[in-house]
């Protein structure tokens, strides 16, 4: 099995009396596209910063890439888009690109084209020419992602990309990384957690410097264990589905008029196996059914670990 990009174990940092990271542990499959999900404070930042070698751990292991983290490793390999990208003011949007491309080892012809390259990601060519100083903030934003992107490297750090930009440019963005699925890895913090379900493979919690959870996004949501059945006003022939289904849990939201079915898959117990035998019992009962899905969602299971 290959390496993932990026795993830590029993990583801690403090600042003084704070203790930003008291003991991540994290595992970040190559080509992956991995969800940092946390509350304000939860210490995501300063793990982008010691992954990147901005900030050295206190304690703990760390490998990036295959190695320590290490800026002068990382030329070309890894990249990050910081919380509150700052440009030069009085450089185009094109100059900017282009210089740290040649930053990175290029000519000024490659640097060029790739300067374009990465503006079309974000679909900011057209104001390639514009001084950075005149950018609105989400275009500032949009400037930043596209510099991540410089040079294609292996390893993205995003840190909340998509936070203030208008609902087509994010949606844009998401689709950009989502495309890139399987070829780069990409560690994506966002407060969106539906923005995150829809892009990521993998998540994880992270809470007071710690994680709590981790793992596929299919698991975390027990998309293989769980199904939801929403039923309109109407009868609500909760005992007989028990009873139909057997060995399951069947719980019954009232209110919301939703009801849920845990079990244990298994060979003749797919997801879909369920929610036909759960349709079938329903409906021969005389219910109404509005909705039906699998699992619950990514702000539901967050939500309940960090209860
Ligand atoms: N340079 C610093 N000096 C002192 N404390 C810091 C420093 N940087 C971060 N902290 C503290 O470390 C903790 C983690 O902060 P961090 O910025 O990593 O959180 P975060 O998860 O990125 O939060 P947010 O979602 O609000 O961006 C916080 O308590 C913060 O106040």
């Amino acid at each position: 099995m290959n390496a993932p990009a990026l795993a830590l174990t029993a990583v801690h940092k403090r600042f003084g009396a704070v203790h930003a990271l008291r003991g991540v542990d994290l595992r970040v499959p190559r080509g992956s596209i991995f969800a940092l999900i946390g509350p304000n404070g939860a210490g995501k930042t300063t793990l982008f910063s010691v992954v990147c070698g901005f900030l050295r751990a206190d304690q703990g292991t760390i490998t990036v890439l295959d190695g320590p983290p290490d800026v002068m490793r990382f030329k070309g390999r890894l990249a990050a888009l910081p919380q509150d990208a700052v440009l030069g003011r009085e450089l185009t949007v094109r100059e900017h690109l282009t210089f740290l491309a040649r930053l990175q080892g290029m000519s000024p012809e490659t640097a060029r084209r790739e300067a374009e390259r990465v503006l079309g990601i974000v679909d900011l060519s057209e104001l390639a020419g514009r001084r950075a100083g005149t950018l609105s903030h989400g275009q500032v934003k949009r400037v930043g992602v596209a510099q991540a992107f410089l040079g294609d490297p292996e390893l993205i750090l995003l840190d909340e990309p998509t936070a203030g930009l208008d609902p087509r440019h994010a949606h844009d963005l998401r689709e950009a990384l989502r495309s890139h699925r399987g070829q780069r890895t990409i560690v994506v913090s966002s407060h969106n957690l539906q923005e995150l379900e829809a892009i990521c493979d993998e998540a994880a919690f992270i809470e007071k410097g710690q994680t709590l959870e981790a793992g596929a996004v299919s698991a975390l949501t027990a998309q293989d264990a769980e199904v939801f059945v929403v039923l309109a006003p109407g009868p609500e022939p909760i005992d007989q589905l028990r009873a139909h289904l057997g060995d399951v849990a069947v719980e019954w939201d009232s209110q919301r008029r939703v009801l849920r079915v845990s079990f244990q898959p298994g060979p003749n117990r797919a997801a879909e196996d369920v929610i036909a035998a759960a349709l079938r019992e329903l409906l021969a009962q005389g219910a109404r059914i509005s909705g039906v899905g699998k699992g619950r969602s990514l702000e539901q299971r967050y939500l309940e670990a960090t209860r």
